[in-house]
């Protein structure tokens, strides 16, 4: 089977773009795998696949895979470049897409700089909507992890994060913690693993360890996350700048029972053609 793609990024998160409008394949996990990896495949964080709605009111249905073949709820940095290439194939001339994500709707604003809006919707604390496994919703959890107890924010964007805070990213222990969080046995679902730095209450820098992928460039819900658990612990305010490893992201919030807006840029490097067999 012959298939076409698109080869995308957003701040370095990397992405396998596939049309399945207007082709047709169904892809096993192993396959999935193979694709991700970056010598015996393509190589990306994510694979993005671009379907017909469901529901007639949709314009699309955007399905996301991690590297390591898990489908997820949500990923922010794919959302971007979902919006920039349905528009780049001309699969839709809109400038506001709606679109059907295994974590909820999603709303896309193209602006005319090329950057996309996206409307991520309300963040969520209750541990049930991650699944964590806590007796009640607070700000901050203590976690026994690796022979520590560190504090988490949890907080759901449709997939679940864990948002640990720290005095400097660079110095942050993310290799050793990242994967225990992302695998502790509080998380039914697994978890990404978000260390995050308060520059000042409109600023932080990110780095995020990935449930599915291990650590990328950027995390768009990651940084959603962080943004959201800093405002709920009264250290930050909206607007948000996020300084991720490939770059910015703007994040506005304005509390409880509102919407999480994130905006960033969304590049395409090339297009290819696979052969699966
Ligand atoms: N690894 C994430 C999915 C990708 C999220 C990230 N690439 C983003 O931009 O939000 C998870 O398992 O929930």
């Amino acid at each position: 089977m012959l298939l076409h793609f698109t080869k995308m990024h957003g701040l370095g998160n990397d992405f396998m773009v596939l049309d399945l409008v207007t082709q047709r394949a169904r892809l096993q996990d192993d396959q999935i795998r193979r694709l991700a990896d970056r010598r015996f495949g393509v190589g990306f964080d994510q694979l993005l696949i671009v379907e017909p709605p469901r529901d007639p009111d949709m314009d699309f249905r955007y399905r996301i895979f991690n590297a390591d073949g898990s489908e997820v709820e949500n990923c922010g940095n794919g959302a971007r470049c979902f919006a920039r290439f349905v528009r780049d194939q001309r699969l839709t001339h809109k400038h506001e897409i709606h679109v059907e994500t295994a974590g909820g709707p999603l709303v896309l604003l193209v602006e005319d700089d090329g950057r996309v809006r996206v409307d991520m919707g309300e963040p969520r604390f209750a541990p049930e909507a991650l699944p964590f496994d806590a007796a009640e919703d607070r700000p901050l959890h203590l976690l026994a992890v690796d022979g520590e107890r560190v504090e988490i924010g949890v907080v759901s964007m449709g997939n679940p994060h864990a948002v640990l805070r720290v005095e400097d990213v660079d110095r942050a222990p993310v290799a050793r913690l990242g994967p225990a969080i992302e695998s502790h046995p509080r998380f039914p679902k697994r978890v990404n693993a978000g260390f995050m730095q308060v520059v000042s209450p409109h600023e932080i820098r990110l780095r995020v360890f990935e449930r599915g992928s291990g650590e990328t460039l950027a995390c768009g819900t990651g940084a959603c996350a962080a943004v959201a658990s800093g405002i709920r612990q009264g250290l930050l305010e909206s607007p948000v700048t996020v300084h991720l490893p490939g770059g910015d992201l703007s994040i506005e919030w304005g509390g409880p029972g509102t919407s999480l807006a994130m905006s960033g840029p969304a590049e395409r490097v090339y297009d290819g053609r696979i052969i699966l067999n």
